[in-house]
């Protein structure tokens, strides 16, 4: 195909504004003609996803380059990042997709970003707790909250990787290090906490799952996932026993996947539909939507601890307000003592890592 020099000129300043030459995959003139001319990443959201190749990543990337509130898609990780861009790139929807593999390309993949989604790390096997992953995760999420402070410090972090409860921490002590934190900014995510909640309620009810809304707050490991099936929208009341067996499973609702998976993981997809369900909500708050709230891991004074779970208002400024617990049965007062117990040691956890 033969193009003007005009055109090849044109064609040549555009790709190199959208791949300049160190994150550029494999491409040839034709190639760029396509991206020369293709419309779409007008208006919208700059997101990144650090660990994109992942079990997570991969179909997170997927529902995200769908999203109409992203206009560029940043697909990061340490592997295989140019064939799941390759493969993302061709869904005809308008995010842009750009690649980048390994650390030194950290940084172009940060750069300008509004929403940072991190799901990079190991996940858990048969007989492992979350903390078991802690001396694996912590480093990388160290290392990625110090590339965000550096090349996207006002950027929304949306925290997936285990042990959450002490992960985020970790991310704030990096992000005060760094002179660079802000507390609404920094989320952690819980809400496949709450995807499962609804839907183990919604079972029980027999309800449709999109038509419950149970609170859980806490964290995200065993006892500290609080369901609060007292304040179940649409209002309803459960039998003791019906609140021990929905508070087990939800409590459990991971290790049910790990032991599931045999050795293969832990949950991705249903962990993937959870996180774009909550990024979502964050970039509405962003575009300034009104009454997004969602529960998620942040930076609290709802109880004495220094970060703790609950509804949080999403808007412009990300976590703009957290609200308080609401009223308590007996049974959940107990559990959030039990929560609280352990939350403030996994929070230590991380706050002590980043401070050797
Ligand atoms: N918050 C939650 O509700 C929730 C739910 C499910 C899983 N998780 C956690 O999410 C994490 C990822 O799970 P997964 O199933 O996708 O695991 P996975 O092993 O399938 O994928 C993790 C990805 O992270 C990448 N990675 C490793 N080190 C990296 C680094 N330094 N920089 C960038 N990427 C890096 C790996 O290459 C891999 O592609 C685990 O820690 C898991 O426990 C959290
Ligand atoms: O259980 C895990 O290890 C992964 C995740 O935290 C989950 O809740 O599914």
């Amino acid at each position: 195909m033969e193009f003007s020099s005009e055109a090849n000129q044109r064609i040549a300043r555009i790709s190199a504004h959208l791949y300049p030459p160190n994150l550029q995959m494999e491409e040839n003139s034709c190639l760029r003609q396509a991206k020369c001319r293709a419309k779409g990443g007008a208006a919208g959201f700059k997101v990144a996803i650090l660990g994109a190749a992942g079990g997570i990543g991969q179909p997170l990337a997927m529902l995200m380059k769908i999203n109409p509130l992203v206009s560029v898609l940043h697909l990061y990780d340490v592997v295989n990042t140019p064939g799941v861009t390759a493969d993302i790139s061709h869904m005809d929807t308008g995010a842009v997709v750009r690649g980048f593999l390994g650390q030194p390309q950290l940084e172009n993949a940060l750069t300008g970003m509004d929403l940072v989604i991190i799901p990079a790390g190991v996940p858990r096997k048969p007989g492992m707790t979350r903390d078991d992953l802690f001396n694996i995760n912590a480093g990388i999420v160290r290392t990625l909250c110090e590339g965000i402070a550096k090349c996207c410090p006002n950027a929304t972090v949306n925290l997936i990787s285990n042990p959450v409860n002490s992960t985020v921490p970790i991310a704030a002590e990096v992000f005060k290090k760094a002179g660079t934190y802000d507390p609404k900014k920094l989320l952690g995510v819980t809400m496949l906490d709450v995807v499962r909640a609804n839907t183990f309620v919604a079972e029980v009810l027999g309800l449709d799952p999109r038509d419950v809304d149970v609170p859980v707050v806490g964290g995200h490991a065993g006892v500290t996932i609080l369901p609060l099936l007292s304040q179940v929208k649409p209002p309803c009341s459960f039998t003791q026993e019906e609140t021990e067996y929905l508070t087990n499973r939800i409590q459990n609702g991971g290790t049910e996947v790990v032991e599931a998976k045999a050795g293969a993981g832990s949950a991705t997809l249903s962990m993937a539909y959870a996180a774009v369900k909550f990024a979502d909500a964050c970039l509405r708050g962003l575009r300034g939507d009104a009454g997004v709230v969602e529960c998620a891991f942040v930076a609290s004074q709802v109880t004495e601890l220094p970060f703790f779970a609950s509804k949080v208002r999403l808007g412009r400024q990300g976590a703009e307000e957290i609200f308080q617990l609401g009223p308590l049965n007996e049974y959940e007062r107990i559990g959030l003592e039990k929560a609280k117990k352990e939350l403030a040691g996994s929070i230590q956890k991380g706050i002590s890592f980043s401070k050797k």
